[in-house]
């Protein structure tokens, strides 16, 4: 199981991970999914060691990376594909790897063969990989060691449809396995595929997070009354329930379902003009919003 406990990471006067708390367990693959700079790859970097945190702690099996004698054996890592040397060969760079970890030489075929890189792909320089390959040699890489948990960054960058869906299927049979699986994306149609459960993150901070199951279901609903004191009205009922209530075009979403709205309304004498269920996944509305948020002005 991978822990990352109230996690803070600032860099001057900036947070980019402010509190962050998840788990992710094992034989399940858990995404951790987040617009760009919002602060993954930075939590990936604390969990491995790369990075010190300013405030929290993180854990892979109950000991923190750092105190794993030969951590390859244990945690497969992905961080940055293009990070690997460019100079040598992808066997070159897997043979390194497995002196290191101190494994017998015959596991960097089967790791070749396991991730699709050819006897020829194998022998070129890393630096005239496609990012594809890279990718590829960086899973072989992280494979390696025969670990039990695997912390991959982006790991679907690069690759085309056939690698995402050999990538999909080799995460899934991994988790089926018991293996803990952790992988960020900024994708949420890539990380829904495979994800069994999701983290989402924002700005620094976890935003949702629960199987992927119930956050892509559609809860909630829309009401709007037939006038403003209506509005107000139904909105004060439904928050004293305890209901999440936010403003939305001339009405109003909730997360109570279309029933309970009704009943309140019935209740506090407010007419309804429109109540239906909530338009699409929640969590595809919070992540467009999110992303949006985060929308640099130049690109607009
Ligand atoms: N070494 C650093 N110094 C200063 N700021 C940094 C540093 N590393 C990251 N940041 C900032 O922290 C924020 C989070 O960055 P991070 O790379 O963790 O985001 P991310 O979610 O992985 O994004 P992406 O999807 O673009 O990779 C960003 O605003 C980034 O500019």
């Amino acid at each position: 199981m991978i822990t990352i406990d109230h996690v803070t990471k600032r860099y001057g006067g900036f947070t980019a991970v402010d509190d962050v708390s998840f788990v992710a367990q094992p034989g399940r693959v858990t995404g951790f999914l987040g617009p760009n700079g919002a602060g993954k790859s930075t939590t990936l970097r604390v969990l491995t060691g790369l990075t010190p945190a300013d405030g929290g702690t993180t854990s892979i099996g109950g000991r923190r990376y750092s105190d794993f004698p030969n951590p390859g054996r244990h945690v497969g890592v992905l961080l940055d594909a293009s990070a690997q040397h460019g100079g040598r060969t992808g066997r070159e760079v897997l043979a390194v790897g497995a002196a290191t970890m101190g494994l017998p030489s015959g596991r960097v075929e089967e790791m070749l063969a396991l991730v699709g890189l050819s006897d020829q792909e194998a022998k070129r320089r890393v630096k005239n990989y496609s990012l594809g390959m890279r990718q590829r040699l960086g899973i072989a890489h992280a494979l390696l060691g025969d670990p039990s948990v695997l912390v991959l960054d982006e790991p679907a960058n690069g690759l085309d449809p056939a690698g995402i869906h050999w990538m999909r299927q080799m995460l899934q049979y991994f988790a089926s396995r018991g293996g803990t699986v952790l992988l960020s994306s900024h994708l949420l149609h890539e990380v829904e595929q495979v994800a069994d459960d999701l983290v989402m993150i924002g700005r620094g901070r976890v935003v949702a997070q629960g199987s992927t199951r119930d956050l892509l279901t559609t809860q909630g609903a829309y009401a709007a009354a037939a006038d403003s004191e209506g509005q107000t009205a139904l909105a004060d009922a439904l928050a004293r329930a305890g209901h999440d209530v936010r403003p939305h075009g001339s009405g109003l979403t909730t997360d109570a379902d279309p029933a309970d709205v009704g009943r309140l309304a019935l209740q506090s004498q407010v007419a309804l003009m429109e109540l239906r269920g909530a338009d699409g996944a929640g969590l595809e509305e919070l992540f467009l919003q999110l992303t949006a948020d985060t929308a640099r002005e130049d690109v607009l």
